[in-house]
């Protein structure tokens, strides 16, 4: 899926956070918004992944605008498009890690239901297998991104919407992490990621500096990645 935010403006508490931002996030390439602390990135990947309503400007999916969407329809483009790693995880923490995953459970509630096999595969690529029953609660941070990221390996979704994925992992992870995102690339999924680390900025074809006006840059394997580098 293509996602485009088309010279958006958003202001928050009248604080003009957004201006005329342009990013165009192409399926099998994954799309880095980066600049420094507070220029907006989680601000504009919320409006790409319709979390957040525009004051101007559009957003636009697969050539269609999609910026006057009605609650359920945004919904429904949640549900059988878009999967999001937040910030705050969106972990189920009373839940256990099998059903924080596939969200499915029989009537009763007591047992897990979905995909087995899918289910098993998520968790042995984000190094958590072996901990279905275990309380998501007592994951740790960095654990529960990746129990996040399980889920949307799970879903399979069109479109990744991911915040900061790599903030509280090790070094060892951080590379995993990233290698499971280039994968989903590869694999034709469109992912959009707010982040300042290196690496994955290095791993990203596309990067946008947010609060230049709709700077998009397609760097070649010798360009800086950091946001110094972009011209
Ligand atoms: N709900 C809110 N209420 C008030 N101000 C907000 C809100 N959300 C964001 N802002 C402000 O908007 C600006 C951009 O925030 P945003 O979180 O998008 O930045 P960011 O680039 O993702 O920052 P960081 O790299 O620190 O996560 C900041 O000045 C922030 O204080």
């Amino acid at each position: 899926m293509l996602i485009e935010a088309k010279r958006i403006s958003v202001a928050i508490d009248d604080h003009e956070v957004l201006k005329n931002e342009t990013v165009r996030c192409h399926p099998g390439t994954m799309t880095a918004l980066i600049g420094p602390s507070g220029c907006g990135k989680t601000t504009l990947l919320h409006c790409l992944g319709l979390l957040l309503p525009v004051d101007h400007g559009h957003i636009v999916i697969d050539g269609k605008d999609v910026t006057k969407y009605n609650d359920s329809q945004r919904r429904r483009f949640w549900r059988d498009h878009a999967a999001f790693i937040l910030q705050d995880y969106g972990i189920m923490d009373d839940e256990s890690v099998a059903f924080n995953v596939t969200m499915q459970s029989s009537m009763l509630g007591r047992r897990v239901t979905g995909d087995q096999n899918r289910l098993e595969q998520a968790l042995e690529e984000t190094g958590l297998k072996g901990r279905e029953a275990e309380k998501a609660g007592h994951l740790s941070g960095g654990e529960k991104q990746r129990l996040a990221l399980a889920r949307a390996i799970y879903k399979d979704a069109e479109v990744l919407f991911v915040d900061e994925p790599t903030a509280s992992l090790d070094t060892n992870n951080r590379k995993k992490v990233i290698a499971l995102f280039e994968d989903l690339a590869t694999r034709g999924r469109t992912v959009i990621v707010s982040t300042h680390d290196n690496d994955m900025i290095q791993a990203c074809e596309v990067k946008h500096a947010v609060g230049f006006s709709g700077q998009t840059h397609r760097l070649s394997s010798n360009d800086d990645a950091n946001e110094g580098g972009l011209s």
